[in-house]
């Protein structure tokens, strides 16, 4: 199969049309708003809510050109697989709309305007950042774990996590404790995330012999690390509030009901981990979830929030102190 896309023997011809959009799948660029979402996370986070807006824009162009990088890599590396899979053989290289060499140079041009485009407009951190998440995924999720252990998406999700730094990066040129916290998030999010979709497309990673957890585990045992991740993770986003505070009680309740259903569902799964319906509303909620706990942040730290929390919190205290119980 290989041989047969290098020789360029399935070559299609294309309009210009069709062109752009097969370097454009290339990129899966399904996946890279929510990265997105959690880079502008992190930039109300560092920002105190008070982004400029020239600085998100090029950091979020930076962000997606490297992210397309990262996939395109990824799609010339696993080509072999992704044509005997079902879900991903129209890929532009296995559908043989786009040559490996061509994609190779598209992958460099996008990872070179990125590490510019952030260097010159955000920092240098914030540029590396992006090429390290690049580096990451393509040499240690791609290359050394996909394909050899069933903990791949759980070293391999560090890659995913990054746009979170790299934002907070972008806004302060440093990285701190609430940097690392979302960092973290992320990362203990993305093994629910992925096994939940795994659990529904096991046969197909079972057939390229990807060792992905519920191929060799099985659903019961998958179900089970899904529980406990989704527990550890659940927990871990209220670390933002306390110890660290970087966000309030606004974001508070907004992770309380997101997270309460995310333990609902996971719970569920638990108890029926056959059922694919349930895999396949867990792992959608997963997206929801991770985009409106962005949006918590986002909406916590904005100044009107503060002015609006504090307005209520001193109204509190007047009616509080005019009960005779409380004088
Ligand atoms: C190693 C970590 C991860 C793995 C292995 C993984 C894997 C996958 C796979 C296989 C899909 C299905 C894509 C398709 O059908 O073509 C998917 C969908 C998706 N992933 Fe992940 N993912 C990971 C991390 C992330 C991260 C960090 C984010 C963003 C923060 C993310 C966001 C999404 C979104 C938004 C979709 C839905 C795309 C759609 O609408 O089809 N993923 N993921
Ligand atoms: C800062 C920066 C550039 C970070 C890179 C972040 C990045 C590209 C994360 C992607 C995570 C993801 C969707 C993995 C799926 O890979 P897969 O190969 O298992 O999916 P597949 O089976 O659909 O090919």
């Amino acid at each position: 199969m290989q041989e047969l896309i290098a020789t360029g023997v399935t070559r299609h011809h294309q309009n210009f049309k069709e062109v752009m959009q097969s370097y454009y799948q290339l990129t899966k660029p399904r996946i890279i708003p929510l990265l997105l979402i959690t880079t502008s996370a992190s930039m109300w986070m560092a920002s105190n809510g008070r982004v400029n807006p020239l600085l998100l824009v090029v950091t979020l162009l930076g962000g997606t050109l490297a992210a397309a990088s990262a996939q395109t890599l990824n799609c010339i590396y696993d080509r072999d697989i992704d044509y005997t899979m079902e879900r991903t053989r129209k890929r532009p290289i296995p559908s043989g709309k786009v040559q490996t060499r061509h994609a190779l140079i598209f992958a460099i041009v996008l990872a070179v305007l990125s590490f510019t485009l952030l260097t010159v407009f955000a920092n240098l951190l914030a540029a590396l950042l992006a090429m390290s998440g690049i580096v990451f995924y393509m040499g240690v999720y791609t290359h050394f774990l996909k394909r050899h252990t069933t903990q791949n998406i759980v070293i391999g999700g560090a890659a995913g996590a990054i746009p979170a730094l790299v934002g907070w990066a972008a806004v302060t040129g440093d990285l701190n404790w609430s940097a690392w916290m979302l960092f973290a998030i992320v990362f203990l999010w993305t093994p629910p995330h992925f096994w939940a979709l795994a659990l529904m497309i096991r046969e197909d990673y079972a057939k390229v012999g990807i060792p992905m957890l519920p191929v060799i585990v099985g659903e019961e045992e998958t179900t089970k690390q899904i529980w406990v991740y989704t527990l550890i993770m659940v927990a871990s986003t209220f670390l933002l509030i306390y110890p660290l505070g970087t966000v309030g009680i606004v974001y508070g309740a907004i992770a309380t009901i997101l997270g309460w259903k995310f333990i609902q569902k996971s719970w569920q799964l638990l108890h029926n981990p056959s059922d694919i319906p349930l895999a396949r509303s867990t792992f959608k909620y997963s997206i929801i979830y991770m985009m409106l706990l962005c949006l918590g942040i986002v909406v916590d730290t904005l100044p009107e929030t503060h002015s609006l929390t504090a307005t209520i919190a001193e109204n509190l205290q007047t009616i509080i102190s005019a009960i005779p119980i409380f004088q």
